[in-house]
């Protein structure tokens, strides 16, 4: 099955009314915060409950049980997921007979069974949730099996507003027969809120594009016996970040996108047991997002002919030193400090050898780096909290890498839109780590600059955009590429850093070849901190509301 879109649609638009699951679990560490219900979070007042209400607590009729832990093939939120949608339903005799669907929802049953990681894991989680359930002794289990492959081929994670993946969610075809792309045209949302609370979704169903599912096997029955009655658990919307032409088929991204070819295949593999035929895997050559994220780039091709054969084992060995430095950053056994140095060293290694290859700021090796490096200067900040100016170099290198890691997704984002939903999360990540840094000046100088920072430029742009990518570049060029202090903001935030220092800006990734040391910022250049803040911020805002239409920051 897929998902076709009826008619011409534009970007942002919601393809989708909100749809309540069919099943849903929190994860075990969510639990004891987290309604087990409606997921939003619990009061932290005592008495101790699984729900936030009353009304939750009573539409929840599913028990929370404790099953066996099979991981890492099924975690037992899959499981209680499993037990709930078989819990709530009617079955039939006929659909036992047929585990190829289930609910009208693909199984993968005969995929999964015939791998032995799999069908052991899932036979066993498959006689606990018979034990649950049911008081007679039927030895077969297909019907739970079933249950439970459903579960592993159609839930989503579900995240909160801030990105913390809560727990899983089944929905029924309208959203379970969308099948995934790595460059897709739409994304999804989730409303989480207790069932007091009022989401109106009623009135722009009206207004909503049509799609249809599309049958392309044979397939007897959908029994939508939901539609109308579960009403509690996660929501999830589905919108397009793509414009999108009637007929074309609608897709979403099951994993992260900003990972080469390889790995997002091998997470599709290990997670849902397929293998992706979406465009963007089978071009040849690579699309160009891929040659960045996953190929050698030599920046000066001009120079230096890179033999792919060289730079691959250079990215290769490079690739082992940087995640090496990760994950031991990840395992405490690194101090931050050591961290830093041993991947900085790298990267600057990288650009300094010339003569073999030259990263690209966008390839994935260096993506992870980033990452590492903005989280590993921001703990050695707040290590250092006792020593102001420590604390605030720290601080500075550290919104340097996160404004960097923005330019680095803006730059992929111009290529391929499915990234406006990771680049917004970088975006918002830079606004905040300068407005922090520009917090710190403020704290020596309060409310001398309340009236210096507005852009009303933007602020209009992103009131009523209506050309995206125009408005992409209007801000950008109003936040760092056109503006006069912008080269000496870029080298104050970067100064102390070489590698950095490489680069004329956070989204110019030619290289200077100077280190140019600057002097403090004058009070002018302090606001235009300040000023790139806001702007890092209203980007996201931009973006948040293009993908999920709702700002996720108040800037005014
Ligand atoms: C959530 S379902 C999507 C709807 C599904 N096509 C159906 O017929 O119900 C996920 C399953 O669809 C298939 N699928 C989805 N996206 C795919 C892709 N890009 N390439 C190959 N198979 C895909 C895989 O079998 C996967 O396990």
């Amino acid at each position: 099955m897929e998902t076709i879109s009826a008619e011409d649609v534009g970007i942002g638009v919601d393809l989708s009314p909100a749809l309540s699951p069919l099943t849903f679990s929190l994860y075990d560490s969510f639990l004891s915060s987290h309604c087990s219900s409606c997921f939003s979070l619990l009061p932290p007042t005592p008495p101790h409950s699984l729900y936030c209400s009353p009304s939750c607590s009573l539409t929840d009729s599913s028990p929370t049980v404790f099953p066996p832990d099979l991981s890492p093939v099924l975690s037992t939120s899959d499981i209680r997921a499993a037990l709930r949608l078989l819990d709530s339903i009617s079955i039939s005799s006929s659909s036992a007979s047929l585990p190829h669907r289930f609910e009208g929802l693909l199984t993968n049953h005969h995929r999964l069974m015939a791998d032995s990681s799999f069908s052991v894991a899932i036979q066993r989680a498959a006689s606990f949730i018979s034990g649950v359930l049911r008081s007679d002794d039927r030895e077969n289990t297909v019907l739970e099996e079933a249950a439970i492959c459903s579960v592993l081929t159609n839930a989503v994670e579900v995240h909160d507003r801030t990105g913390v993946a809560l727990g899983i969610a089944v929905y029924d075809s309208r959203f379970s027969w969308i099948n995934h792309s790595c460059s897709p045209n739409a994304c999804y949302r989730f409303l989480i809120s207790p069932p007091h609370s009022t989401t109106t979704t009623s009135s722009f169903q009206k207004t909503l594009p049509r799609i249809t599912n599309t049958v392309k096997e044979h397939f007897s029955s959908i029994t939508s016996t939901h539609e109308g009655t579960v009403r509690y658990g996660p929501k999830v919307i589905v919108r397009s970040i793509k414009r999108i032409k009637s007929g074309e088929e609608i897709t979403v991204s099951y994993i992260d996108l900003l990972q080469p070819t390889g790995l997002r295949q091998s997470d599709l593999w290990s997670k849902y047991r397929f293998v992706c035929n979406c465009g963007r895997c089978a071009a040849s050559p690579p699309a160009y997002v891929d040659s960045i994220l996953e190929g050698v780039v030599a920046l000066e091709h001009e120079i230096t002919t890179v033999g792919h054969h060289d730079g691959a084992a250079t990215v290769g060995k490079m690739t082992n030193h940087i995640k090496e430095a990760i994950d031991d950053f990840l395992s405490d056994d690194i101090n931050p400090a050591t961290c830093c140095e041993k991947i900085e060293g790298v990267l600057h290694h990288g650009i300094l050898n010339s003569s073999s290859l030259r990263l690209h700021p966008s390839h994935h090796v260096a993506l992870q780096a980033y990452i590492t490096l903005a989280s590993a200067y921001r703990i050695r900040s707040i290590d250092s909290e006792t020593d102001f100016g420590r604390a605030f170099e720290m601080g500075r290198i550290g919104a340097a890498y996160s404004l960097f890691l923005a330019g680095v997704s803006h730059h992929l984002v111009s290529a391929d839109l499915s990234f406006a939903i990771s680049a917004a999360n970088f975006w918002t990540r830079a606004g905040e780590s300068l407005l922090e840094l520009a917090c710190k000046f403020l704290m020596e100088s309060s409310g001398e600059y309340d009236d210096v920072v507005k852009c009303s430029k933007c602020l209009m742009l992103v009131e009523n955009h209506r050309e995206i990518k125009e408005n992409f570049n209007q801000i950008l060029k109003c936040a760092i590429a056109d503006s006069d202090s912008s080269q000496v903001t870029w080298s104050f935030l970067t100064r102390g850093c070489p590698y950095l220092q490489k680069f004329k800006s956070s989204i110019d990734f030619s290289f200077t070849g100077t280190n140019c040391e600057r002097e403090e910022p004058s009070v002018d250049q302090r606001v235009s901190i300040l000023l790139l803040s806001f702007h890092c911020l209203l980007f996201a805002d931009l973006l948040t509301d293009l993908c999920y239409g709702q700002k996720s920051h108040s800037v005014s």
